[in-house]
């Protein structure tokens, strides 16, 4: 089957000229799905991908039971039009093309800062009018004026520079602004926000809209500014409560103000900044360049390409980035790892509250996020079914208020590499550890306090019982009568006589009959049917 690309957002020819030449990729260009939420679910059922900009809403609604999506590719910055919790949760991969419209951005903000202070488009409205406004239209000049720049990221950045090259005194506010990076920008770094606001003849916003950003300008902030300063918004319309600009406007505070970007876009009619003469507005253009469109159709195809086609993450906002030599380096420790998690699963001790995952040796210089991961997915695999995989299994443990903690040690022990997954639950805590021999042979070495060598694939029984001669044998008439073969066996006990652990691969699932016919043993004390996959096979997820 193809790879479907479903297309909903205006993008570039030639972003969808590299899909289209790649064999095995369909791609679908429906603009009309953006605002047609049935239609988009629908048509979503029969896609691999999305590509979407900011014009269509991807929401928790659209992406419940999706199950042949794998990835959105925003073709842009902004992620915030997409529920990335609810991706996550589906197991859908977010990639956005973080710089390929910053230069556009950063451009257009310049263009509105001189439109605002040169009163561009009020004057070529005066004059299309007939008017010959010259002495109405008298502006400021940039040269020596004061600029705080809020979100020195990417575009915070490039409007520095720019900002420098007009002799602009600039002051840049970011959590994550070094005072090392600020000296090379040869801007000023402000260590607090508050210290910022005083300063400045114009603000520039460019964060990412957040918890800690909504509204960031508001009545009590803009009261703190200078009188006089004008405003510029190309990052997001929430940053802004719009009607405390519009009377900070009006009551003549606020001198001006430039926005590109509204909540809801398009605004309503009534929107407090939108028809006032002194805010320019323009509909969200800051990354609508030739140059912007090309580099992020192009980058978002890229991603999508190394994605479905290579195995190839990058650029995902909610998984690490994972490439095919990763994958290859970290497959049999993935593979392991789902493993215990599997056999976890299926042991039923009780309400599940935290795992520690301790790796040994070899594999504790490797990504242990990812491994740890793929324990994850196998925990929860069990319950719920092949809607788990490395992108949504660990925070979907977090919503359910379990803890996975990782420890790490060099020390190799008695193997090169050892993946231990100990789980506690209301009742009491377990521990299951794997190492791999060879390339390929995965092996339960230690589960409870008891040392094995058993083959971690199939169908295994395990049960627990008095170290007495005879048992085995009994069990082994038992499968037989049944017609159930056993593959390999494999004990473990602490002290001869004591309390054992046997491990049974068993060619076929046993019947109810069987099963009863092991517990009933006087000398059996627990038993446990666990079904894992056969040895090397894999799910999607790890055979990319
Ligand atoms: N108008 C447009 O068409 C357009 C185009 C591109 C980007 N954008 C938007 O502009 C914004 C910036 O884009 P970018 O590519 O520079 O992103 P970026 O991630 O490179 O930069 C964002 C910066 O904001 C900083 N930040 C976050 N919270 C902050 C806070 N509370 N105070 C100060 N700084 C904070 C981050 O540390 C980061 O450095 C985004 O919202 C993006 O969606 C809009
Ligand atoms: O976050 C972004 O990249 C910008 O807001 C651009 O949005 P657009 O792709 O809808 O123009």
């Amino acid at each position: 089957m193809p790879h479907r690309v479903l297309v909903t957002d205006k993008v570039s020819e030639e972003g969808l000229a590299l899909l289209k030449a790649e064999p095995d990729f369909e791609v679908i260009v429906r603009t009309e799905l953006a605002k047609d939420v049935p239609g988009l679910k629908a048509a979503l059922r029969e896609a691999d991908a999305l590509v979407v900009r900011s014009g269509t809403q991807v929401t928790a609604e659209i992406l419940e039971g999706q199950t042949r999506l794998k990835a959105i590719a925003r073709a842009g910055v902004g992620v915030d039009n997409i529920d990335v919790p609810a991706a996550t949760k589906n197991g859908i991969v977010v990639m956005n093309t973080p710089g390929g419209n910053t230069v556009s951005t950063a451009e257009h903000t310049m263009a509105l800062m001189l439109a605002l202070s040169r009163n561009v488009p009020q004057a070529d409205a005066s004059l299309k009018a007939g008017r010959w406004d010259r002495n109405k239209l008298t502006g400021r000049q940039l040269e020596g004026k004061t600029l705080g720049i809020i979100g020195m990221g990417r575009v915070g950045q490039a409007v520095a520079q720019r900002a420098l090259g007009f002799e602009m005194r600039v002051l840049g506010f970011d959590p994550f602004l070094s005072a090392e990076r600020a000296t090379e920008l040869g801007i000023e770094s402000i260590p607090h926000l508050h210290q910022l606001w005083g300063q400045c003849d114009y603000i520039t916003l460019h964060t990412p809209l957040t918890a800690d950003t909504k509204d960031l300008i508001n009545a009590e902030t803009i009261a703190q500014m200078r009188p006089g300063v004008r405003i510029i918004n190309c990052a997001r319309g929430g940053l802004i409560d719009p009607a405390a600009l519009r009377e900070a406007i009006d009551s003549g505070h606020v001198a001006g103000a430039a926005v590109d970007v509204f909540e809801p876009e398009p605004p309503p009619a009534d929107h407090p900044l939108v028809g006032h003469p002194k805010v320019v507005v323009t509909p969200h253009l800051g990354a609508s360049t030739e140059e912007a469109q090309v580099a992020v159709a192009e980058e978002a195809a890229r991603l999508l390409v190394d994605f479905l086609a290579r195995g190839q993450v990058r650029f995902a906002v909610n998984m690490a980035t994972l490439n095919r030599a990763e994958l290859d380096d970290l497959r049999q420790y993935l593979d392991l790892a789902r493993r215990l998690g599997m056999l976890h699963a299926q042991m039923d001790r009780g309400i599940i509250k935290s795992a520690t995952l301790r790796y040994r040796g070899e594999v504790a210089g490797k990504n242990t996020r990812l491994i740890t991961a793929a324990f994850a997915a196998g925990w929860m695999e069990t319950a719920l079914g092949g809607q788990v995989n490395l992108v949504n299994a660990e925070a979907g443990l977090k919503e359910r208020g379990i803890t996975l903690t990782e420890e790490k040690s060099t020390d190799p022990g008695d193997f090169s590499s050892m993946i231990q997954a100990e789980v506690e639950t209301d009742r009491k805590g377990y521990v299951a550890s794997g190492t791999l021999f060879g390339r390929e042979f995965l092996r339960l070495v230690r589960l409870g306090p008891y040392r094995l060598d058993a083959h971690l694939d199939g169908n295994l029984l395990i049960f627990t019982h008095n170290d007495r001669p005879g048992l085995i044998g009994a069990l082994g008439t038992e499968f037989g009568k049944r017609g159930v073969n056993i593959a390999q066996m494999n004990v473990g006990r602490e002290t001869q006589g004591g309390e054992a652990i046997g491990v049974v691969n068993l060619d076929a699932v046993p019947d109810e009959e069987a099963l009863k016919a092991v517990s009933d043993h006087p000398d059996v004390i627990s038993v446990s049917f666990i079904k894992l996959p056969a040895h090397g096979e894999l799910p999607s997820w790890l055979q990319l």
